[in-house]
């Protein structure tokens, strides 16, 4: 445990220092190439459970510590041993030794006595010191006040359930690809391989535990892609037909630009401004058998990669604040500040009024984000809307929305899927 409780503290106070995750995670991997794939897996568990409880576990250390602590990596190892004391299985001695043993390791080194002190005596006072960190809302749900007062004014009923569902491990969701398999076949197999699972509709299953993809019989041929169910719907918007011109606008990694070459013949175009991540778009397309155009280039600035012609269908599943996918991302709760909603929602409305000159008469634009605050979703919609009149919004067909709702275009987190908005626009 020592090594998992040493390298999970470091990248917990690299993402506090305002590093995100998956990066600091994988300049772990990469300096430690001798780590096994269970102590891997460990040091990310304990990094996403401390982010996704950090709120709590803020709130308890705050009454531990007589004086602000400002040597970061000892601070995050502090907040790692308390989550593994308050939310895992691990024996608590076992945990306390082992944080002690690297704090002496840590900077001076002055820090050993402290963690043990610290750590005892939360074992002493635990209930009373959650039960009083809960007494704030930052405690309670684990998430920026700022976030929580936007929540509770944008979803006056259901904002209590979009903080508890952010807090949650997210569902592993599986796609079809109709041409090789149903879901009820697939459901077949899954269950010969020994893996549980459910329909959610034609074309998704969720799991009832998330596994490796290296399990799910025939991934690497492309019978099935893992897509988050409120992912699914975009493609099934965008009213697809063989032979029309599609641009996905925002593409990489790709699963929707994989979804919609799955869903008819049709000659795509896949943008994006990251090559690394392109790269992973093509990485897609070829598992799945499809191909596609693929550019880097800005949405936003068409001129410096636009042929002149123009698209029956446009996709723009633009770059957004991701908080309707905190839960797979949880560091995204701590690192987002309230004033970058702005920011977004201005690189939306160029990135916006950039595209729609690139749309065919009687051709269709969908407008994406994986936010599920109104700045970037439903006041985007209207301003674009206003912006050009040409440009006539579509009621969303329930036969294509999880269990048939929205609310205007916001699927907001639940068990079933992450938080998405939609919103459909025609050319007249
Ligand atoms: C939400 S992700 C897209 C997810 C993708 N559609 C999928 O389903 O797999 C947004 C993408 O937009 C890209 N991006 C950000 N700004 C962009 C811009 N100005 N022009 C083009 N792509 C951009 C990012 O690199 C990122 O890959």
């Amino acid at each position: 445990m020592f090594i998992t409780q040493k390298l999970a503290g470091q990248t917990v106070a690299h993402v506090l220092a305002g590093q995100n995750l998956t990066e600091a995670l994988n300049a772990v991997w990469r300096s430690n190439p001798d780590l096994e794939s269970g102590q891997r897996g460990a040091i990310q568990d304990i990094c996403y459970g401390t982010l996704r409880q950090l709120g709590l576990i803020e709130g308890v250390l705050k009454q531990l510590l007589r004086s602000p602590l400002h040597e970061p990596e000892l601070k995050a190892l502090l907040l790692i041993a308390v989550y593994q004391l308050q939310f895992t299985r691990a024996a608590s001695h076992t945990i306390v030794d082992h944080a002690v043993k690297v704090a002496a390791q840590t900077g001076s080194g002055f820090g050993k006595g402290l963690v043990n002190g610290v750590l005892r005596s939360f074992l002493r006072g635990k209930d009373e010191l959650v039960r009083r960190a809960q007494a704030n809302e930052v405690g309670l749900y684990s998430h920026p006040a700022w976030w929580i007062k936007t929540m509770k004014s944008a979803y006056p009923t259901e904002w209590e359930a979009i903080l508890i569902a952010n807090n949650q491990h997210p569902p592993m969701t599986l796609r079809v690809n109709p041409a090789h398999t149903s879901v009820n076949d697939y459901l077949a197999l899954l269950s010969a391989a020994n893996i549980e699972a459910s329909a959610l509709d034609e074309l998704a299953i969720i799991l009832k535990r998330p596994v490796s993809v290296d399990f799910l019989p025939h991934f690497f041929a492309g019978w099935v892609s893992v897509q988050d169910w409120g992912a699914q719907v975009a493609a099934k918007l965008l009213d697809l037909h063989d032979g029309q011109t599609v641009l996905d606008a925002c593409a990489a990694p790709g699963g929707k630009t994989c979804h919609i070459l799955e869903a008819a013949q049709v000659t795509l175009t896949a943008l994006d401004n990251d090559a690394s991540r392109l790269q992973r778009v093509k990485d897609n397309l070829k598992r799945v058998n499809k191909t596609a155009t693929l550019l880097q280039g800005d949405a936003s600035t068409p001129d410096t990669w636009y042929d002149g012609k123009q698209f029956d269908r446009i996709l723009a599943d633009v770059p957004c604040s991701a908080t309707g996918v905190a839960r797979r991302h949880p560091d995204i709760k701590w690192l987002r500040r309230n004033d970058d909603l702005a920011k977004f929602a201005r690189q939306q409305a160029k990135i916006l009024d950039a595209l729609w000159p690139l749309v065919a008469p009687n051709g269709k634009l969908l407008y994406a984000t994986c936010s599920v605050f109104p700045i970037e979703n439903a006041a985007s919609a209207e301003a674009f809307a206003l912006r050009h009149p040409d440009a006539k919004r579509l009621e969303l067909p329930a036969s294509a929305l999880p269990n048939g709702q929205s609310i205007d275009g916001q699927l907001l987190p639940t068990a079933e899927h992450d938080g998405f908005y939609y919103a459909l626009f025609s050319k007249s």
